[in-house]
């Protein structure tokens, strides 16, 4: 089975560097596609209450077999739920809707700046953490200026800030920031949803190793050092994305690939996004 490194959050909690994506899986086919997942040796998976299948991925937790402590469980505060009282009342039922009795990793979905509310919301994750609810706690798309306010009104750095990333938008600013404050990158739509798969840069790369594009771009990733959660409902392709451990890119293979930066957001600006 396929041993996927782990990456040491700011806390001291580790997570798998590569885990599973279930946005836009309809609840009764997320329980098939996380079973694939977790036989294929995928140990973390990334919900949201937004998607609407936080059961679908419990029912799958519940009937794998694997010991609660093997598992790497993400979910997202919904930007309707955001407020502190609504904040606790939504990861309650986040919770019930997966079955658990705590996540690994609970992230605020996105600032929605024009509401004001994420700082407000943060306490209230700072609180799920005091109380062992959630093992790390993070956001989601947020941009340096929303990392700046959090950093000076509340007491506990992100241990994630999970965002859009992939060869067509590198966000080069944004990481080195993390990196400055101990904040872990981790990358969302890390295929750009297929949208780069095609780059001549990524196939040429592609066909030298004998992989797929696919492969090459989540190589990418590990090698620049974001966490990365590809989402697929196909079998071959969720055991492919996993199977990224027996090849290494060189340096001029990154190259060509940090040559493919483009601005390419797939995905709402976090800046207007409500
Ligand atoms: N925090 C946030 O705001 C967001 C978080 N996310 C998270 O990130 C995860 C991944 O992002 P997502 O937007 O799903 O997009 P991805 O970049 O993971 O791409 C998924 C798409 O690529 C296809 N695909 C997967 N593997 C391969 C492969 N090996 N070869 C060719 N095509 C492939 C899938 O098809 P198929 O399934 O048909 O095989 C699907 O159409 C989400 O599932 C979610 O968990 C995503 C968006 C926003
Ligand atoms: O997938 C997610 O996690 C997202 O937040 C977004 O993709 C978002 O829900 C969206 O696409 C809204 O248009």
């Amino acid at each position: 089975m396929t041993s996927v490194p782990n990456v040491t959050l700011n806390n001291g909690v580790t997570m798998p560097q590569l885990g599973f994506g279930v946005f836009q899986v309809p609840d009764e086919e997320t329980t098939a596609a996380v079973t694939s997942a977790l036989e294929a040796g995928y140990r973390s998976i990334d919900t949201a209450a937004i998607y609407g299948n936080e059961r679908g991925v419990g029912k799958a937790i519940a009937a794998s077999g694997l010991h609660r402590e093997e598992l790497f469980v993400t979910t997202k505060l919904w930007n309707e739920d955001q407020g502190h009282d609504q904040t606790l009342a939504a990861f309650d039922a986040s919770l019930d809707r997966l079955g658990l009795d705590h996540v690994d990793l609970y992230l605020i979905h996105w600032p929605t700046p024009a509401r004001d509310l994420y700082v407000e919301t943060y306490k209230a994750l700072e609180k799920i953490l005091a109380d062992g609810r959630a093992r790390a706690i993070g956001v989601s798309n947020f941009q340096i200026p929303h990392l700046r306010r959090l950093l000076e009104h509340t007491g506990i750095t992100p241990a994630v800030n999970q965002v859009e990333l992939h060869p067509g938008l590198q966000q080069t600013a944004l990481r080195a920031f993390h990196a400055e404050h101990g904040i872990a990158t981790e990358a969302w739509s890390p295929l750009a949803q297929g949208a780069v798969l095609g780059d001549e840069a990524i196939v040429r790369v592609a066909e030298a190793y004998g992989v797929t594009p696919a492969q090459v771009v989540l190589r990418w990733h590990l090698q620049t050092g974001n966490i990365v959660i590809p989402k697929s409902v196909t079998p071959d392709r969720i055991r492919q994305n996993l199977d990224v451990f027996g090849f290494a890119l060189t340096d001029a293979d990154m190259v060509a690939l940090t040559g493919l930066d483009r601005g390419l957001r797939t995905g709402p600006d976090p800046d207007t996004f409500n």
